[in-house]
């Protein structure tokens, strides 16, 4: 497969990673993940992501994997919506596989690619690793930068570097905080400019800090708290994106207590106690080496998301 011809897409707005849903029997629950897809969705996030970490996406089957992107590819292509897919694993040869595979399913709009973990390559080897994915999937990359999982992260040296790389579109940069290199990205990486339709998005992809992300020139965000009250996460967003400080930020320090408290204890094990609380959900099952959330924790995040101030968004 050689690499698409089309043009890169922009990726702005707010893209929800779904859990994966268990039934009582350990099975994925597939009605109930299209209605998270489909909330998530109409509730106005500019697209959904399948197989991120939020989604448990090591511990699924080869089958299940497919099941679920071909869940959320009905519900995306449906509603007219995007589609990120977790790809991403620590050999190259295996990511380059999972890419081509996404040709089989159209609604998919881009891939989410984590820098190789376990291996400790060399920022080199990362650069090189996702040049060769870049050019041979048939949908544009977003490099998921997250060094407190992966034992390597990229500077933004590296970054600039393939942001200068045909097909690949973005990075989620997950680096515990604003940092300089975060600072130095932003800065040097290209708007996007729909004369040329070519540019390189920047998404938060650390919950606390989306809002000042986007002030600084983020694009976006995927974000796993945002599976809870979508709307005033994308509301959130939306205020950032068009420079709305004091109302956006309303939202981020009401939303800031939500987030804390579903990072509590290994993400999605909190996002996925409260989900099943709401009855989206059937169990709040996770699997090992995961382990249900705890009732405290559970208590914490209820409490958290009811002491939200700002009104709720109106549905679109
Ligand atoms: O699945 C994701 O995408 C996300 N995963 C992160 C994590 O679990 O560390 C958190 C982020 O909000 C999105």
């Amino acid at each position: 497969m050689t690499r698409a011809a089309a043009p890169t897409p922009a990726v702005r707005g707010l893209y929800v990673p779904l859990v994966t849903p268990f039934d009582e029997r350990g099975r994925v629950d597939i009605a109930a993940l299209e209605h998270l897809a489909a909330t998530a969705l109409h509730d106005g996030s500019a697209g959904v992501v399948a197989l991120g970490t939020t989604a448990e996406a090591s511990s699924l089957s080869a089958s299940e994997r497919s099941e679920v992107v071909a869940a959320c590819s009905r519900v995306c292509a449906d509603l007219g919506a995007e589609l990120v897919v977790g790809t991403g694993t620590n050999d190259t040869r295996t990511t380059i596989e999972r890419h081509e595979r996404l040709h089989e399913m159209p609604a998919v709009t881009a891939s989410l690619a984590v820098v190789p973990y376990y291996v400790r390559p060399t920022q080199a080897g990362v650069v090189a690793h996702f040049r060769a994915v870049a050019a041979r999937s048939p949908v544009p990359l977003i490099v998921y930068n997250v060094p407190y999982r992966t034992a390597r992260g990229l500077d933004s040296e590296a970054l600039l570097e393939l942001a200068g790389t045909d097909n690949i579109a973005g990075v989620k940069q997950a680096v515990d905080g604003i940092d300089v290199d975060t600072l130095a990205l932003l800065s040097g990486s290209t708007p996007w400019d729909p004369a040329t339709r070519q540019g390189f998005s920047v998404l938060a992809g650390d919950d606390p800090f989306i809002f000042p992300s986007i002030t600084m020139g983020a694009t976006g965000a995927i974000a796993a708290s945002s599976g809870i009250d979508t709307a005033a996460f994308v509301a959130m967003v939306q205020h950032g994106l068009h420079h709305h400080l004091e109302q956006g930020r309303k939202y981020a320090e009401e939303l800031l207590p939500l987030t804390r408290a579903l990072f509590a204890e290994p993400n999605p094990v909190v996002l996925k106690a409260l989900l099943c609380a709401d009855g989206r959900i059937a169990t709040a099952d996770v699997r090992g080496p995961l382990l249900r959330c705890s009732p405290e924790a559970a208590r914490l995040a209820r409490r958290a998301r009811t002491g939200r101030m700002v009104p709720k968004p109106a549905r679109r």
